[in-house]
């Protein structure tokens, strides 16, 4: 039996409709499922939570954005009894393109059905801060980044372009007001034991696969069943020249060019000299100073594409 649990509201409200389309396949499959509708933000952390709580096998699958996949990997009780299936209706999608898995719903509604499939564990990161801790299954960022996606969460624009199909664009829109007003700082990132000094720092992304913000590859070589987290900082660059990073991290051409270091390891730890902003799977985790990351040692099994 699949539960579904499905955010109607991702991508701005066409996730119900596309949840309509996949229930007609599902009818016309004969295949067994429930549906559990997220009614607010962080619902689907209880739904899963519900689900989970009792150490029977589960499997669910999930239909939404990076954002529900976060809430819902954070409600899961008792990873290792569970097993996740992913159809994509969101605007950014990271986590489908960092397992290979297919964009088009129905396509990897086929993915989940089909026995053409395989079952991994998958690595998901912990961020631990002050005031306590929380999962993510894709990715983070601690500085400007995190600015960028916390303004894109608020923005009315978004609703607009999700519904044209450009949900992409509203991260292009904020990048160029808020890199004017940005003021990068001094930073230490410390990667198992060996610690790194930066100066005007802009941002620390820190992923389990390779992309974020709907395709950029900011950690190309990011393996998401290695256990370890990987890190891009980009610091000490001119402002105009930011503007030019950007559609290099799409092709993952970045990761050479000065200002710019990648790194991987099993812990991580990173202090900024003011408290900035922090985003997991695109979801503000508010404002820190300092933060530190590992990956999980219990791991959820991902339905994957053969
Ligand atoms: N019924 C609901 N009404 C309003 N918001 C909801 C509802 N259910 C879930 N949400 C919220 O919707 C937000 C966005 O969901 P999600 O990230 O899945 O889609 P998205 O933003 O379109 O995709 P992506 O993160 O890939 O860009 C989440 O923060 C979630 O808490």
């Amino acid at each position: 039996m699949y539960n579904f649990i499905v955010n109607p509201n991702s991508q701005s409200g066409n996730g119900l409709k596309i949840w309509k389309k996949l229930e007609g396949e599902l009818i016309n499959r004969n295949v067994k499922y429930m549906v559990h509708f997220t009614k607010r933000p962080k619902h689907a952390s209880q739904i899963a939570r519900e689900l989970t709580k009792d150490n029977k096998k589960t499997t669910i699958i999930i239909l939404g954005g990076d954002g529900t996949t976060n809430e819902v990997i954070n409600g899961i009780e008792n990873p290792d009894t569970v097993t996740l299936g992913y159809i994509p209706t969101g605007s950014c999608n990271d986590f489908a393109r960092g397992y290979g898995l297919p964009l088009k719903p129905l396509d990897a509604l086929d993915v989940v059905l089909n026995n053409a499939h395989y079952i991994r564990p998958v690595d998901n990161g912990v961020v631990v801060t002050d005031n306590g801790s929380t999962k993510f299954c894709s990715n983070g960022g601690f500085g400007f980044d995190a600015v960028i996606s916390q303004k894109a969460l608020k923005s009315k624009l978004k609703k607009f372009l999700n519904r044209i199909k450009l949900g992409k664009l509203i991260y292009v829109f904020i990048l160029l007001k808020e890199l004017f007003f940005y003021k990068p700082m001094d930073a230490t990132v410390t990667i198992d034991d060996k610690t790194y000094l930066f100066n005007r720092l802009y941002f620390v992304a820190f992923t389990i696969h390779p992309y974020e913000g709907g395709g950029m590859k900011i950690c190309p070589d990011a393996n998401p069943f290695d256990q370890k987290i990987d890190l891009c900082v980009v610091y000490d660059i001119p402002k105009l020249k930011i503007l030019t990073l950007f559609p290099l991290i799409f092709l993952g051409k970045h990761v050479n060019l000065k200002g710019v270091k990648v790194f991987q390891g099993h812990n991580a730890t990173i202090k900024m000299s003011k408290p900035t902003a922090v985003h997991t799977d695109g979801e503000s985790y508010g404002k820190h100073k300092s933060l530190s990351l590992k990956c999980t040692p219990d791991q959820v099994k991902l339905i994957l594409n053969k």
